[in-house]
């Protein structure tokens, strides 16, 4: 096997306790009751850790990379729109008008788009087209997604972009999907890691009828037979029946916590590629936290999984990285808040008659 597709990760350290400690410590002086700013607390603590200093650096390249890719079992209805919508989103994507870029655009981080195994010749894809590892991908209902080789330059793609925009300056990371039937592969990898039923992860993906969910239950139900017999292995289990997208996402995902970078997490089709991050790199989902609790029933178990409480509830189920995104100005809040506010000392204003027990 050729050096470059052997996948291993750096052990996964934990964030920093001291600088944890310290800014918990730090909390407790502010001008506010201990504990009064409820979860931006935590969050900011969380950061501190992740950063290894406190008060942690408010964040200057908060940076979203979304991963596109085509999916074989769209071809099997499965989904309220046609395959070629996925290269002609990556266009939008491109020119600025895709939900993501909006959203990205008002909470100050910029984006990103990878073709990693979009169908098509657009001149679009063909300029984003430099990690591309296949066009489309096997119907995961009866044939593997992507071959072996494949799926480890998918995952290596993953893990280089996270270098590189960990050394272009990156301080947070999004990794956002666009594909059309991911929801099934993403859907299926969820069932198999956390030991569910079909019809306890199949949700309504991009807006489907009924019709269209009974065939997309049938292509879970194959896919998850399918997967079943390779659950012991991670890279096996995404080359079995996830896609280029969420191979690609879980070495970013996994490759971010080796470089210490905090990431929010987004829905469905990203969390099935934390998944396998977790499994590929234990202790990643240390670095990361869960934007919101999203509509997808797979959302809320993957989370559970994870042992992740999303800092949102807002329903959010369209991909792209927007439900990481919409958490973003709590985190950049979170980290002013220790960053810029004043102690007791600083501002001359009394502490409380007794001092608080410490936590
Ligand atoms: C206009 C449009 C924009 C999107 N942005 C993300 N998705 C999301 O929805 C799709 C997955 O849902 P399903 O599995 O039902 O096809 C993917 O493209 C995903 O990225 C979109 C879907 C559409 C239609
Ligand atoms: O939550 C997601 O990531 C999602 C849900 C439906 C379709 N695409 C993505």
């Amino acid at each position: 096997m050729d050096a470059d597709t052997i996948i291993e990760f750096a052990e996964i350290g934990a964030p920093d306790e001291h600088a944890r400690s310290a800014a918990i410590e730090l909390h407790g002086k502010l001008i506010k009751p201990a504990g009064s700013l409820g979860k931006l607390e935590e969050l900011g603590v969380w950061i501190a850790a992740c950063q290894g200093q406190s008060p942690p650096r408010p964040f200057t390249r908060p940076r979203v990379v979304v991963f596109a890719a085509d999916h074989g079992i769209s071809a099997k209805g499965v989904s309220a729109y046609p395959r070629e919508v996925t290269g002609q989103l990556v266009g939008s994507l491109l020119t600025g008008g895709a939900a993501i870029n909006v959203l990205a655009a008002s909470a100050g981080a910029s984006v990103r788009v990878v073709d990693i195994a979009v169908d098509t010749d657009a001149p679009a894809t063909r300029s984003i087209g430099e990690f591309k590892v296949r066009r489309g991908s096997g119907s995961i209902d009866t044939e593997d997604a992507l071959t072996d080789e494949e799926v480890r330059a998918a995952i290596r793609a993953g893990m280089k972009i996270a270098d590189a925009e960990v050394d272009g300056g990156a301080d947070l990371l999004v990794a956002g999907d666009l594909g059309i039937g991911n929801s099934t592969p993403a859907s299926v990898l969820v069932a198999a890691l956390t030991g569910s039923e079909p019809v306890a992860v199949v949700g309504r993906g991009s807006g489907i009828d009924d019709a269209t969910w009974m065939r997309k239950a049938i292509a879970v139900r194959d896919g998850l037979r399918r997967a079943r017999r390779v659950l012991a292995d991670p890279i096996l289990l995404v080359r079995t029946a996830g896609g280029a997208d969420i191979a690609a996402i879980a070495g970013f995902l996994a490759q971010a916590a080796v470089r210490k970078t905090p990431v929010i997490l987004d829905g469905l089709v990203a969390g099935a590629a934390a998944l396998i991050a977790e499994e590929l790199a234990p202790g990643a989902r240390q670095w990361w936290v869960a934007g919101q609790r999203g509509g997808e029933p797979a959302h809320a178990l993957l989370l559970d999984h994870l042992d992740l409480e999303p800092v949102l509830d807002l329903d959010i189920r369209l991909g792209e990285g927007t439900g990481a995104v919409a958490a973003l100005p709590l985190l950049f809040m979170a980290t002013r808040v220790l960053a810029e506010m004043s102690t007791h000392d600083q501002a001359g204003v009394a502490g409380p008659l007794t001092p608080p027990p410490t936590p």
